[in-house]
Order: structure tokens, then sequence, then C-alpha cells
């Protein structure tokens, strides 16, 4: 049989038989994964806290509220074993780096072959795919604005698009555990605190009309700073004793007003002192993608990212008096990148390399090449490039991995 009719029967094959399996029988086929039940959501740590501090749990008011149907996960959404991830993909599909990269080698091939009958996805839309090898049954492909440090009335739109069509498309297929990334503040550079503001915002407007068809929303975050800013706001916007549960509240809303329209957005910049940025392939599915560094360099100042060594700098992020001391950056380098396997031309990157300044005093050691990837359809107004650029979750296969509660599946062990 042709090699790609072969491809189409084999996934398709594949979808099939793995819809049909009792969880059970799933475990049997996908090793490291971590169970619903070992991320507790918020209501249960409220709980958990109030009886470590001898208060008595019946303070925590349950007035159905929304807390209990939300949780905060810092790790690998590869692992969770929820009814579905959210991947955040590009405008292709055909995967790429990051959390995309990661979900495609966690999923394994049938996931691309699948994809690629989904003919791409806009910007603020969402499509849905078996998850294969994954522990989650569904993959749920959005694809987020690229705000690059500037925000604009329609990136909030576009963002708040993402989080309501993967719910709307989760409950149309009764998918009632959703797992999110934070969308779009990596590569595409939404910044970390005004996309959480979006996120909470559009899943508690959506948990409040949808209700009973949404058992519980993860966010998954994967960097430190990610972690503290929802850490912080989870609670502002699904408070305990579910004050502003009914419907109608605009509370929240106002916060990603702010966002663009009142505070003005000086992007979160950083100064990011590590080596020039190893050219050779990488070993993440980038390894598709060959660089040709062009360009300037970039003097970025402090912000709060867990570099891949684990370490924290405090970040303008969140500490607004930082963000007014920030300085005006300019744009980096652009990097043409050739895909070098048959994908289809569109899939294309366009790679955005940091090449910064080597500052010999204070020159920070950093283990895994960084790169920063935006998509061909970007805005190449030169009035609007940024003047922002962040450091991602370096793109390697290591960085997919993170420590957690897992559950192992012994008998895969010995299969
Ligand atoms: N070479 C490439 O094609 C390339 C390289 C890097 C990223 N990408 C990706 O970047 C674009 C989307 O940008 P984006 O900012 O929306 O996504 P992103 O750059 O993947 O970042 C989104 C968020 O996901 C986090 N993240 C990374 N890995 C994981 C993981 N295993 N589990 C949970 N969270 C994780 C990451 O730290 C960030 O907070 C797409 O093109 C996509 O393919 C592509």
């Amino acid at each position: 049989m042709y090699q790609s009719n072969k491809k189409k029967r084999i996934w398709k094959e594949e979808k099939e038989r793995l819809l049909h399996m009792t969880r059970e029988e799933r475990r049997k086929e996908y090793r490291e994964y971590v169970s619903l039940d070992k991320i507790p959501s918020l209501m249960e740590e409220l709980k958990s806290k109030a009886s470590s501090n001898d208060e008595s749990s019946e303070e925590i008011q349950v007035k159905n509220s929304l807390c209990e149907k939300v949780s905060l996960y810092k790790g690998d959404i590869t692992q969770l074993e929820v009814d579905a991830i959210v991947n955040a993909a590009n405008t292709s599909l055909l995967g790429g780096g990051g959390v995309d990269g990661c979900i495609h080698r966690a999923s394994g091939p049938a996931l691309l072959a699948e994809c690629r009958e989904l003919g791409g996805c806009k910007t603020g839309q969402a499509k849905i795919t078996c998850g294969y090898d994954l522990p989650a049954k569904y993959v749920i492909h959005t694809v987020g604005p690229i705000a690059r440090g500037h925000l604009s009335p329609n990136h909030k739109q576009d963002l708040a698009s993402c989080y309501n069509s993967s719910l709307t498309l989760a409950t149309e297929n009764t998918i009632r555990t959703i797992a999110f990334p934070c969308i779009s503040t990596g590569i595409y550079g939404y910044p970390n605190e005004p996309a959480a503001n979006v996120a909470l915002t559009t899943v508690k407007e959506f948990l409040k009309k949808n209700r009973d068809k949404i058992d519980r929303v993860i966010f998954c975050v994967f960097l430190e700073v990610d972690f503290k800013i929802y850490k912080r706001k989870l609670h502002e916007f699904f408070p305990k004793d579910g004050g502003d549960d009914e419907e109608g509240d605009k509370g929240d809303s106002e916060e990603m007003k702010e966002d663009t329209e009142g505070k003005p957005q000086s992007p979160p910049t950083k100064k990011i002192k590590e080596k020039k940025e190893d050219t050779s392939s990488p070993d993440s599915p980038d390894e598709d993608y060959l660089e040709e560094a062009t360009g300037n360099t970039q003097e970025l100042t402090d912000m709060s990212l867990e570099t891949d060594e684990g370490k924290e700098v405090s970040s303008p992020a969140t500490d607004p008096l930082k963000e007014e001391e920030l300085p005006e950056t300019k744009i980096t380098a652009i990097i043409s990148v050739e895909p070098k396997n048959e994908e289809p031309e569109d899939a294309k990157m366009i790679m955005e390399e940091k090449s910064q300044e080597q500052d010999e005093s204070e020159n920070m050691e950093t283990s895994q090449p960084k790169v920063l990837v935006e998509t061909e359809d970007l805005d190449r107004d030169p009035e609007k490039t940024s003047d922002f650029q962040k450091e991602i979750a370096p793109a390697s296969n290591e960085t997919c991995q993170e420590s957690g509660p897992k559950d192992r599946n012994e008998d895969a062990n010995e299969a």
C-alpha cells in the first residue's frame, strides 16, 4: 500500500482502537502518568491547608464554588492523565517545539499523521485529535496570538478565544477534564501576567455557564514565573466562598481590560547573558529546522523566568516598580528557517534567535540552546516589531520532563 495511504489507515485504526479502550486498558500502553487524583483542586488545597493550620475545614464554605473545578499544576503537560490536554500549536498544526514539540514527541507519529488531515488552524481556533501514546485521551490544538511583547485588544481577544474554543470543543466531545499550558507566553511572547488574566477570566466565565459539563480545568504551568502568577491569582479569581461565581460578574474582566487599555504594557524583558546559541540542530523536533543566525544584538533587563538550571531571577512582570524602570529594548535578529523534512511549504517557521551581547563579567552559563520561533505570517511591520524577547523552556528533550507526583505503570515497564 502507498506509504501515505498506509499512514492514513494506521492513525485512523489506532484512534478507533484507543478511543474504545477503558482507562485500565490504556494504562497498559502508556508509561509515566500523573493521575487526576494526584492533582488536588483549589478547594481540596484550601481544605488541606485549613486542616494543617488546625482550622476547621467546615470554615471553607463550599457554596458549589468553582474552586472545586480548577487546579494549578507545575510540570510536564504530556504526563497528565486527563481527558484532554491543550497544545499551544502554530497555524500549520505540523508540530514544532516548546509544548507543541513535547506533545508531538510524547504522542508519537500518529498525531502528526492525523494533524496533517486537519488543514491547519486559525489563530484563536481549536481542533481536536486523539492523544495516541499520551495518557490524555485527546489533544486539543489551539493557536495563540503572536504578541511579542506588545498587547493589543485583538491579542487579548484571540487568546481568550483559544481558551473558549478549546473548552467548547471539549464539551462537544464530552471531555470533562482538561489541562491548559500557558498559551502564547513562550515563543509567541505574550507577557505572562496579562496572559494569566485572560486565561483565568475566560475559564471562569466558561465554567459559570457550563458548570455541569466540566469537572476540572488544570492550569499546567512549566516555568516558575507562571507558577507564582497563577498561585497568587487563582485565589482571586476562584475565591473559596465562591463569592462572585454567580452569572454576570464583571470584576475579573476589569483586569483583562487593564492589561490592554489601562496600564501601558512595558514588555517584560530580561538580561540574557548566556552563550551564543548553539546552532547545531537541537535534538527536539525542531531538528527539522535549520537556523541561520542573522542580525543584531539585544540588551534585555531583568525578568523572572526559571532558567533551565532552575535559577529564578526577580521579575518586572510581577514587580510593577521594576516595569517602570525597564528601558525600551529593540528588536533582535530574524532567522530564516528551512524545514529539512518534507513538511509543506506553509510549515516553514521563522526562528527568531536572541543574539546577545556577551557580557564577560556576568556571563551566565546555560546548558541548553534557546531559540525564539515565530510563524511566517508574522506582522513584519517594523513599527510593531517586537521590542521584547523572552526565554523559553529550552528546545530539548529533557525540558519536557518535570519532576512531580507520577504514577508509573509497572506492566508497561515489564512490557
Ligand atoms: N522550532 C519551532 O518550530 C518551535 C520552537 C519552539 C516553540 N514552538 C512552538 O511555539 C509556537 C507557539 O508559541 P507559544 O508561546 O504558544 O508556545 P510555547 O513556546 O510552547 O510556550 C507555551 C508555554 O508552554 C510551556 N511549556 C513548554 N513545554 C511544556 C510542557 N512539556 N508542559 C507544559 N508546558 C510547557 C512554556 O514554558 C510556555 O510557558 C508554535 O510554533 C509551537 O510549535 C515552535
